[in-house]
C-alpha cells in the first residue's frame, strides 16, 4: 500500500503544476475567459498609460486642443474597458475557483470512502480533515489569484518590450535585465520554497490532528490529569508551526526586497537610457515620458504575480497533499460490474483464508476454513489479537484475502461489486458512531428512503423506541458529537435499529466489551436476539449470554481455528474454550 506522507517530494519538479491544472476539469473555459479578461485589462492599462503620457507630453510642448483630440477620444474609449476588465477577471476567476474547490472537496471525500479503512488508518483524522478543508481552500490562491496574473505577467512585458523596441531597441535592452531577474527569482528559490511549503502545510495538518485529538479525548485528559501534558504537546506543535511560518516569512521577505530593488533599477535604467537617447536626438522628446510610463506599467502585473508566487509553495504543497489522497490506489477494487445473477443464498464460507495486513507483518489469519449456514449464528471468540475483527473486515471486503477465498452463496465475494456486497451485509460495530443529526435520521442511515413508520418499527424491535420517546425531543433528539448524550447501550440499540431497518440477510455484530449496566445489558441482548432472527449472523462475542445462545462457537487462536462446537460440547472438552472462560475474557 502506498504510504506517501505530506512531505514526500513529487518525482519531477517540472510536473508540479500539472496536477493543479488537472483539477480544473470542466471549469477550464470559465477560467480561460477570466485569464483573457486579465490580459485585456493589463493591455488596456498599458495603452491608456501610453496614450495619457503622449497627450501630456504633447500638451506641455504646445500642441493645440485639436491636435490632442485623437488621444483624448482614445482615452475615453479605453475607460469603460479599464473599469470592466478587472471586475470581469476577478469575478470569473473566483466563480471558477470556488467551483473547482467544491469539486475537489467532493473528490477528496469520495477518496476517503474509497480508501477506507486501509489507508485512512495510517493517517490521523485531524490531518485528513486539514486536507479536506484547508488544503483545498489554499487552492483558491492558485485558481483565483495566480493563474491569470501569471499569464498577464508574461504577455504584458512582451507587449511592452515590443513597444519600447519600436521606440528604440536600447530602451527594451535597458528594461530586459530587470524583467529577467524577476522571472528567474522564484525559480532560484523554488527548491527552498517547496520544502518550506511542504513543511508548513504538514505542520498545520499535525497541529490540526493534535487539536482534534485533544477535543475528542478531553474527558480522558481531565480524568487522568494529563491535561497539562497535552497542552505542552499542543504548544510544541504550535512552536513548530511558528518556526515553519517564520522560515517561510524570511524567504518571502527576501523575495519581496529583491523584487522591489529589481523594479526600481529597471525603471531607473529605462529613465537614464531614454534621457540619453533624447539628448542625443535618437528619441523624440514626446516619446520620453511614454517610454518611462510604459516601463513602469510593465512591472505592475509582474509584481502582482511575484506577490502571489511567494505563497505558491504553499499551494503546491497543498496540491501535493490533495493529489496524494486522490492518487492513492484503493486497497480493494471492483473486478466485476454486476453481481452474479439470481438470488444469493446467505451462506458464508471462509475457505483456507490467509491474510496479513502488510507484507512485513505476521499473518493475522493463517488458514481459516469456516461454513456458516443460512440463518445460523456463529459466535467468534478468542483472545485479543486472535483475528476475530479481521474475519469480519475480510467478509465485508475492507481488505482482500492474501490467499484462499471467502464466498457468499457459493460466489467469491470478489465477484460482487462492493456496493452489492455491502448491501448483503450489515455491521453492528462495537463503537457505534452516531452523527449529530436527529436519531430518526441516524437510524435511517440503514435505509435512507425508509418512511417514519418503518424507522419506528425498527427502533421498537431493537428495544430503542421506549428510551427514544422518553427523551424530550423523541426521535428528533440530536445525539451530540460522537453520540455523547447517549449511553453505550443506547448507542448500540440505535445501531441495531439501523441494521434491522437495512434488513440485509447477513449480519456481523461486534459486541461491546465495556460493561453495560444490567438493564441496558438485557435490552441490548434482547435487541440482538431480534436482529439475529432469520439472519446468517457472525458475532464477535464477549458475553457468555450471547455465546451460549449461538448455534455454534468458533474459538480463534493466533489466526487459526482452535475449536468449534456448541457451548455444551466445548465445555465437555477441556481446551481453548474452557481456558478462555477461565481467563475471564468472557463476561458473565
Ligand atoms: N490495521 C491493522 N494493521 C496491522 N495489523 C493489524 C491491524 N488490525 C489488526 N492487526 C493485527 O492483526 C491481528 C489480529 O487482529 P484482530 O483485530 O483481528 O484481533 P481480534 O481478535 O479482533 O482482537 P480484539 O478482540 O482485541 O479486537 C493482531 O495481531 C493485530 O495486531
Amino acid at each position: 500500500m502506498t504510504t506517501l506522507t505530506a512531505t514526500t517530494p513529487r518525482p519531477r519538479p517540472g510536473a508540479r503544476f500539472r496536477p493543479l491544472l488537472a483539477l480544473l476539469g470542466p471549469h477550464r473555459p470559465l477560467l480561460f475567459t477570466a485569464i483573457a479578461s486579465g490580459i485585456a485589462h493589463h493591455l488596456v492599462v498599458l495603452a491608456s498609460a501610453g496614450v495619457g503620457a503622449w497627450v501630456v507630453s504633447r500638451a506641455i510642448t504646445g500642441s493645440t486642443p485639436d491636435e490632442l483630440r485623437g488621444g483624448l477620444i482614445a482615452l475615453g474609449l479605453l475607460l469603460p474597458f479599464l473599469a470592466l476588465t478587472p471586475w470581469l477577471e476577478s469575478y470569473l476567476a473566483h466563480v471558477a475557483a470556488f467551483r473547482v474547490l467544491a469539486d475537489v472537496r467532493g473528490r477528496v471525500y469520495a477518496a476517503f470512502e474509497r480508501l477506507a479503512p486501509g489507508y485512512l488508518l495510517q493517517r490521523r483524522s485531524g490531518d485528513l480533515g486539514s486536507t479536506a478543508i484547508s488544503d483545498v481552500e489554499q487552492l483558491e490562491l492558485w485558481f483565483a489569484h495566480t493563474l491569470s496574473p501569471l499569464i498577464s505577467a508574461v504577455t504584458v512585458p512582451v507587449a511592452a518590450l515590443t513597444a519600447l523596441a519600436v521606440f528604440h531597441p536600447a530602451l527594451a535592452a535597458a528594461l530586459a535585465p530587470a524583467l529577467i531577474l524577476l522571472a528567474l527569482l522564484p525559480a532560484w528559490l523554488r527548491k527552498h520554497a517547496a520544502a518550506q511549503g511542504a513543511r508548513l502545510r504538514a505542520e498545520l495538518g499535525e497541529l490540526n490532528a493534535e487539536a482534534v485529538d485533544t477535543l475528542q479525548g478531553l474527558r480522558e485528559l481531565l480524568t487522568s490529569g494529563a491535561g497539562a501534558r497535552q497542552l505542552d504537546r499542543l504548544a510544541e506543535h504550535d512552536q513548530r508551526l511558528l518556526d515553519a511560518k517564520l522560515a517561510h516569512g524570511r524567504r518571502s521577505g527576501l523575495e519581496h526586497a529583491v523584487t522591489n530593488a529589481a523594479t526600481t533599477l529597471g525603471l531607473l535604467a529605462v529613465l537614464v537610457t531614454a534621457a540619453l537617447l533624447t539628448s542625443a536626438g535618437s528619441l523624440q522628446p514626446t516619446l520620453f515620458p511614454v517610454a518611462v510610463i510604459l516601463a513602469a506599467t510593465t512591472f505592475a502585473p509582474v509584481i502582482a504575480v511575484t506577490d502571489v508566487a511567494r505563497d505558491l509553495n504553499l499551494v503546491i504543497a497543498a496540491g501535493d497533499r490533495i493529489m496524494t489522497i486522490l492518487d492513492t490506489p484503493a486497497p480493494v477494487t471492483d473486478r466485476v460490474t454486476a453481481a452474479p445473477p439470481g438470488p444469493v443464498e446467505p451462506r458464508v464460507r471462509f475457505d483456507g483464508v490467509r491474510f496479513r495486513y502488510a507484507p512485513d507483518l505476521p499473518e493475522a489469519l493463517a488458514g481459516v476454513t469456516l461454513d456458516i449456514a443460512p440463518g445460523e449464528t456463529v459466535a467468534l471468540v478468542g483472545h485479543s489479537g486472535a483475528g476475530k475483527s479481521t474475519c469480519a473486515s475480510l467478509l465485508m471486503r475492507m481488505w482482500d484475502v492474501t490467499a484462499g477465498a471467502i464466498e457468499i452463496g457459493g460466489h467469491d465475494i470478489r465477484d460482487f461489486p462492493q456496493e452489492d456486497l455491502r448491501s448483503l451485509i450489515t455491521l453492528v460495530p462495537q463503537d457505534v458512531y452516531l452523527f449529530n443529526i436527529p436519531l430518526r435520521d441516524n437510524i435511517r442511515l440503514g435505509r435512507p428512503d425508509a418512511p417514519d413508520e418503518d424507522v419506528e418499527a425498527a427502533a421498537r424491535a431493537a428495544h430503542a423506541h421506549e428510551f427514544i420517546t422518553g427523551l424530550p425531543d423523541g426521535y428528533d433528539t440530536l445525539p451530540g458529537e460522537l453520540g455523547a448524550r447517549l449511553s453505550g447501550g443506547q448507542r448500540q440499540r440505535i445501531a441495531i435499529a439501523r441494521a434491522l431497518l437495512k434488513d440485509s440477510p447477513i449480519l456481523i455484530m461486534d459486541e461491546a466489551v465495556s460493561n453495560l449496566d444490567a438493564e441496558s445489558e438485557q435490552e441490548v441482548a434482547a435487541a440482538m436476539t431480534a436482529a439475529r432472527r432469520d439472519r446468517t449472523t457472525l458475532v464477535i462475542a464477549h458475553r457468555l449470554s450471547t455465546i451460549r445462545t449461538a448455534d455454534r462457537i468458533v474459538v480463534l487462536d493466533g489466526g487459526h481455528i482452535a475449536e468449534t462446537g456448541t457451548h455444551a460440547e466445548l465445555i465437555a472438552r477441556t481446551g481453548a474454550y474452557t481456558e478462555l472462560l477461565a481467563t475471564q475474557l468472557v463476561h458473565e
